[in-house]
């Protein structure tokens, strides 16, 4: 008896997905006449080649030989939207009621560390950033500063080691200059991984993840797995549509036997990652980091707008998760793009060593051509890839996508609002904002710092809707990131006394950039790494 029902069971799931399938290629949509590449596979669409960690050539494909709002197909060819017109995107980042940040990637986000700001939509979200805000206030970065040029030294110190001690990274003498100039290959990505926790682990809950001592690598466990996390995880990234169901089945003892049970070693490394995420850190000091920030404000905090402690702790853990790898990315961006163009590292050289060895929150920002350009590393190169889920979603059955330029429909005819069905996944597609012709210019796949002049590109005529420098590098909107003022300080902090020390040029691996979860990392032969010579300026 058993074994007939679990076949029909069987049947009757196969019949659904194959009916699903056959509606999804040859019902109508109403997405029909947006165009958009071919799909790939029935089953799973455009996405293998949009999540691709090299699938920079078909972003490419969708941002220049499209519209700006272009269809591509997600699982069992569903239509989704990868869009990149101004209007449409201010439409979707501003109207809360409408879009909301896939309940997908809040489920996943949820899974690893709780509940917290990046794990829930709707009152739940407007409560948690209602409450976070004032910790990333000017005032309150303005403090940070201190401990951020501490870090940054202590990373000075620890590159100078190699040079003078031998150290653990391969050492290189220049025989023609052995006694007076020293270089050395390191792989800046470890350097720059270790910084960004240090820096978030300290201001955030008065942590230090690593004593970041000279020539020793002492990363700790946690660093270590909070690195490989997401990335761990995003190889399950087509699975992840049926994650909140799945999270219903059972208890979750059943759903952790299920886990032990399935045969795959990533699997049961995403688990054990979790289960050391679990017991999280131990805090040492109380002073003025967000933690002590965020608990003084939940005791004076009205009725329903304080947090409990178990959400206090998914938020830490959140926090550093959306610090760490985004920053990391971006100072390895930096330091890579450096070491192309010696010119405008000698230009910003010049510019730092003139100003004040440490500089405060205004004269940080006031060195123009350094802040021209973090600008320009940060439009042309966002760290979280191009894409980000967002999805029209209950509130309303069907949407209007507003569109600044109209589209030519598959018709023929032009489309200039798009009507988009409940359910609707849409990707922001960030780096395709941030290189669009029609806002930047022709030249605007170019590397040009000096397009920055007092914080504006060039005579822009159209407003993109983010929240830095008209990019949408750190997205706009409701959701806009919150350390966005914190982020910019800290790699200016870097920069400034990395490059008063040392020089950067080009080591003879040659560095393919990836797309790792959301985020770009550097690699060499399929291993992240930044290998970069860098030479001892203060011998
Ligand atoms: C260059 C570095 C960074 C980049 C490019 C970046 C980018 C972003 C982006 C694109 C989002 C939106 C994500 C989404 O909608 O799911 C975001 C959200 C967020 N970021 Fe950042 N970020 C950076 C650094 C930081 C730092 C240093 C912090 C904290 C110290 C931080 C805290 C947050 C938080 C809390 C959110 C969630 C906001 C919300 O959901 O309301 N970020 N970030």
């Amino acid at each position: 008896m058993a074994p007939t029902l679990t076949l029909y069971g069987l049947i009757a799931v196969g019949v659904y997905l194959v009916s699903l399938i056959l509606h999804r290629i040859f019902g109508r949509s109403i997405l029909d006449n947006i165009d958009g590449p071919p799909s790939n596979s029935i089953l799973t669409g455009n996405l293998p080649a949009l999540f691709d960690p090299d699938g920079w050539d078909f972003q490419q494909d969708l941002e220049e030989n499209y519209g700006e709002v272009v269809k591509i197909r997600g699982l069992f060819s569903k239509p989704q939207l990868y869009v990149f017109d101004p209007v449409a995107l201010q439409s979707i980042v501003q109207q809360s009621d409408a879009y909301e940040e896939d309940p997908i990637f809040m489920k996943v986000y949820g899974l690893l560390w709780g509940p917290g700001i990046q794990s829930c939509i709707g009152a739940d979200h407007h409560r948690y950033r209602k409450f976070i805000t004032p910790a990333f206030a000017p005032g309150k970065i303005r403090e940070m500063i201190p401990l951020f040029y501490e870090v940054a030294e202590k990373v000075r110190d620890g590159l100078i080691s190699p040079f003078v001690s031998g150290g653990p990274s391969k050492v290189d003498m220049d025989p023609a200059y052995a006694s007076s100039l020293i270089v050395a290959q390191l792989d800046l990505n470890n350097i720059f991984g270790r910084t960004s926790l240090e820096v978030i682990g300290r201001t955030s809950i008065g942590y230090s993840f690593d004593s970041m001592i000279p020539g020793q690598d002492t990363r700790n466990e946690y660093a270590e797995t909070l690195k490989e996390l997401l990335p761990t995880v995003f190889k399950f990234k087509l699975f992840f549509p049926f994650l909140p169901r799945a999270c219903e089945i059972g208890s979750a003892a059943f759903r952790r036997f299920v886990v032990d049970v399935i045969p795959s070693k990533t699997l049961h490394r995403a688990r054990d990652m979790v289960d050391l995420m679990e017991p999280g850190y131990h805090i040492e000091d109380d002073s003025k980091d967000i933690m002590t920030l965020l608990l003084k404000a939940n005791l004076t905090a009205e009725e329903g707008m304080f947090l409990t402690d178990e959400e206090l702790v998914g938020q830490t853990g959140l926090l550093i998760s959306a610090a760490m790898d985004t920053t990391s990315s971006a100072l390895d961006r930096i330091f890579h793009i450096l070491s192309l163009h010696r010119d405008v590292q000698d230009k910003l050289r010049a510019e730092i060593v003139e100003a004040p060895e440490h500089m405060d929150y205004e004269q940080l920002g006031s060195l123009p051509y350094l802040d021209g350009f973090v600008r320009e590393v940060l439009r042309l190169y966002p760290p979280v890839t191009p894409v980000m889920n967002r999805e029209a979603w209950r509130t309303v059955e069907n949407t209007t996508l507003p569109l600044g330029t109209p589209l030519v429909g598959v018709d023929g005819q032009l489309i200039t609002s798009i009507p988009v069905p409940k359910n609707t996944t849409i990707y922001i597609a960030i780096q395709a904002a941030n290189r669009n012709r029609r806002i930047w210019g022709d030249d605007a796949l170019e590397f040009k710092p000096d397009r920055w002049q007092n914080g504006k590109a060039g005579a822009q005529t159209e407003r993109l809707c983010g929240i830095y420098g008209n990019m949408m590098t750190f997205l706009g909107g409701g959701r806009s990131c919150l350390g966005f003022k914190f982020a910019l300080l800290e790699i200016k902090v870097i920069m400034s006394v990395l490059l008063r020390s040392f020089t950067f040029s080009p080591a003879d691996d040659s560095i393919k950039w990836k797309m790792s979860g959301m985020i770009a990392v550097p690699s060499v032969e399929g291993k992240v790494e930044l290998p970069l010579m860098v030479e001892n300026l203060k011998h």
